[in-house]
């Protein structure tokens, strides 16, 4: 670890706003141009150079496709709203990937002899939470997400009971979870990678539930109406209609089917399905697209045997990248400008009030392609000493008005995550909105990504690789070594 510098503010503006693209330096053009191929003297092939003999040249998208845990997707909404139709299509639409689909009424409670005389009286509120076994849902849940096989239990309707025999599900890519209270109890909610609501007027799903309920379940219209009245409306107005706020799509679901719905919903899925682990589990982990040059790039930084001007030279190209994709998640302002055309052209604003943070002393590597995009922006230090397995703050340098500004958080290697929680918390202490943070690296081991992630769910992680994991040295694996020793010695 080399010795605590002075924060550097940099020439110019002091708000760290992006450079406009007009103030884009010759140096950055020059490094796009060279990852579209050809420039670059360190590439060693040349443009149209064949390749070596018995070596493929292959193109195409890199697969993570390992280990990989459940997609997980709640459908919910009130009473004959369609769910299980909105279930049904997405399945055919996945039909090439595992699907499997559990209802939350196979999880109605055993009920106590009291409550059986109510229920055979029609006099029992099954539409409320209490009537579900929450805990046994979950932890079908849980070893579902965990890729293992469950037994998922069969309720018999007419008699109110559970039957002797269960059904086997076994593990799947793709878990749908549908019920009028999928989103309304918390702790399954925080299970869902995705949460559907079902939007069907009240009158239509009345008239379907009297339909369904007098034609497969032996009731009456009469007492239809009055279950509904007494028990199924005073449970949507308190839970289920409620619970849509925490949907992250509503799918409006009348008399035809919304196909465009279901259409994103399933390409959604399926770009989820393509994606590693971990990005599914979190939705505050972006990594970079895997492409060729990514993969080259990251090919020459982990091969022992490359030079420190080349580590330099490919580190700071992926540094530039992964500057400008945190950029990407910071806000903006519309704004309206006329081209040389005479016409208007009506865009964006970049965000202003920024600044960066650099872990000392491999983070320091990544501030000058912060500084390349962000003109005069202030970037601060935290210095985190690892022992073993605990780390102390031996030193910051912080903005004095970083409470008010969005962070880059800068640290090439994320491994166990205590360092990168460690500076996360120095942050927050000095008033720093966690949303208002984002941690950038080149490479991240699985535990540090579950640490910040976890930790810190508003906290935004991105980088350009994930790792397998970490060894008994708390060294990456594969990794790239000791990056500070390889950048700087
Ligand atoms: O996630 P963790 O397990 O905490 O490890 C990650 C830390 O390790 C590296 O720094 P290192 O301690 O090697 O210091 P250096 O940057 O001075 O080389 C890296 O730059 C992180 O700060
Ligand atoms: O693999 C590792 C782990 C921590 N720090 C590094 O530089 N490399």
């Amino acid at each position: 670890m080399a010795e605590p510098m002075p924060m550097s503010p940099g020439p110019g503006a002091e708000d760290g706003t992006p450079k406009s693209p007009q103030r884009v330096s010759v140096n950055a053009v020059t490094m796009r141009d060279r990852s579209h191929g050809g420039m670059n003297p360190h590439d060693g092939v040349e443009d149209g150079e064949a390749p070596a003999p018995g070596r493929e040249l292959k193109q195409g998208v890199p697969s993570f496709r390992q280990n990989r845990h459940p997609f997980l997707i709640g459908v919910s909404g009130g009473t004959a709203s369609g769910k299980t139709t909105v279930c049904d299509r997405i399945m055919q639409r996945l039909h090439d990937q595992c699907v499997v689909m559990l209802s939350q009424d196979s999880f109605y409670r055993t009920l106590k002899p009291e409550e059986m005389e109510l229920a055979k009286a029609n006099n029992y509120n099954f539409d409320h939470p209490d009537a579900i076994d929450r805990a046994e849902l979950l932890s079908c849940l849980q070893r579902l997400k965990e890729g293992r096989t469950v037994e998922i239990p069969i309720y018999d309707f007419a008699k109110h009971a559970r039957a002797q025999e269960t059904r086997t599900m076994e593990p799947a890519d793709v878990v749908i979870v549908e019920g009028i209270l999928v989103l309304a109890m918390e702790e399954v909610r925080e299970q869902l990678n995705m949460k559907i609501y079902v939007d069907t007027d009240d009158d239509v799903r009345l008239a379907r539930r009297i339909t369904r309920d007098v034609a497969s379940r032996g009731r009456d219209v009469a007492s239809v109406i009055e279950q509904y009245t007494r028990f199924v409306k005073p449970a949507f107005d308190t839970f289920i209609g409620p619970s849509r706020r925490h949907a992250d799509i509503i799918v409006p679901w009348q008399n035809s089917e919304n196909v465009v719905a279901i259409d994103l919903i399933t390409e959604h899925i399926r770009l989820k399905l393509r994606q590693h682990d971990l990005i599914r589990i979190y939705r505050n982990l972006e990594v970079m697209p895997s492409n060729f040059q990514m993969r080259g790039m990251h090919t020459i930084l982990r091969d022992r045997e490359t030079s420190k001007s080349d580590f330099v030279f490919y580190a700071d190209r992926i540094n530039r990248l992964l500057v400008e994709a945190g950029l990407g998640h910071l806000p903006f302002m519309e704004k309206v400008v006329v081209t040389p055309t005479g016409q208007k052209y009506v865009g964006v604003e970049f965000a202003r009030g920024l600044c960066g943070v650099s872990v000392i002393r491999s983070g320091e590597a990544m501030e000058a392609a912060l500084r390349e995009c962000c003109q005069g922006i202030k970037i601060g230090k935290i210095l985190v000493h690892r022992h073993g397995k605990s780390e102390d703050i031996v030193y910051e340098k912080l903005p004095s008005d970083i409470d008010r500004r969005y962070v880059l958080l800068l640290d090439p290697v994320l491994g166990t995550g205590n360092t990168a929680c460690k500076a996360i918390q120095v942050l927050l202490d000095k008033g720093v909105q966690e949303s208002k943070i984002l941690f950038l690296c080149i490479i991240a081991a699985p535990p540090g990504v579950h640490k910040v992630c976890q930790t810190y769910p508003q906290v935004k992680v991105i980088t350009s690789e994930i790792d397998n994991g970490i060894d008994e040295n708390w060294a990456v694996v594969p990794g790239v070594g000791e990056f500070g020793d390889r950048y700087y010695c």
